[in-house]
């Protein structure tokens, strides 16, 4: 995997939008040049069945029309159905070695909070590791506490060869942080689909972490 495709990760669902149509954020992000799109949908008003399934596909034709990686989050059935570029599995999703298994050469990411989490991803084939929140977060109704830069510093020291993105409460102020830190990139979703001007923020966003 290119590693480059982590520098600016943006993820989003329809409910991270407030009540703008997220196939315009979305759109209005690839063309502010997003290297990366995680399609995560799910907790309080997350589309389902059929409108579910139509909703990603948009995104994916969208994806395709910017020749953007379109990664599905949690959902390995989804990704399959779809033939997404990758799915993105925490901790108490699919294991990462099944996942593996079933979309090879796709890509994989692995959230982890621990060390022994990064030695299980790396044996899995994972093929990036998201690692957070390293702020305070609203996006995630179960995240862990923010944990700072401490253990992505630590991670980045001990595995420099294992692409690394950096999730939680990330913005313009502090993206430059967690990139001197040594993550490959940053993945966002407020700060981008919520942003009045997303087009705009994404290309300040891009000059930061670029
Ligand atoms: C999915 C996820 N995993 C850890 S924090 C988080 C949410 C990040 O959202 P935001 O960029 O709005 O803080
Ligand atoms: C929880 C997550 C951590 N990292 C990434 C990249 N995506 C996620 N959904
Ligand atoms: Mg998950």
């Amino acid at each position: 995997m290119n590693r480059n495709i982590l520098n600016l990760y943006f993820i989003m669902g329809s409910q991270n939008c407030g009540n703008a149509d997220p196939l315009h954020v979305l759109e209005s992000a690839l063309k502010g040049g997003i290297s990366c799109f995680q399609f995560r949908e799910k907790g309080e008003g997350a589309r389902q069945g059929e409108d579910y399934i139509k909703y990603a596909r948009s995104c994916q034709n969208l994806c395709k029309k910017y020749g953007v990686p379109f990664i599905v989050n949690d959902d390995v059935r989804l990704a399959e159905e779809l033939q997404a570029d990758g799915v993105h599995v925490g901790q108490d999703d699919e294991l990462a070695q099944h996942v593996r298994v079933r979309m090879p050469g796709k890509i994989l990411g692995v959230s982890v909070h621990t060390s022994e989490e990064v030695v299980s991803a790396i044996q899995a084939g994972a093929d990036y590791i998201g690692v957070g929140p390293i702020y305070e977060t609203k996006s995630k109704a179960d995240a862990k506490p923010a944990a700072g830069l401490s253990f992505l510093t630590k991670i980045v020291t001990e595995y420099p060869e294992l692409p690394i993105v950096g999730i939680g409460g990330i913005t313009i102020e502090n993206a430059k942080r967690v990139i001197e830190a040594g993550a490959d990139g940053v993945s966002i979703i407020s700060a981008i689909s919520q942003a009045e001007d997303v087009q705009g923020t994404v290309k300040q966003l891009l000059n930061i972490v670029k």
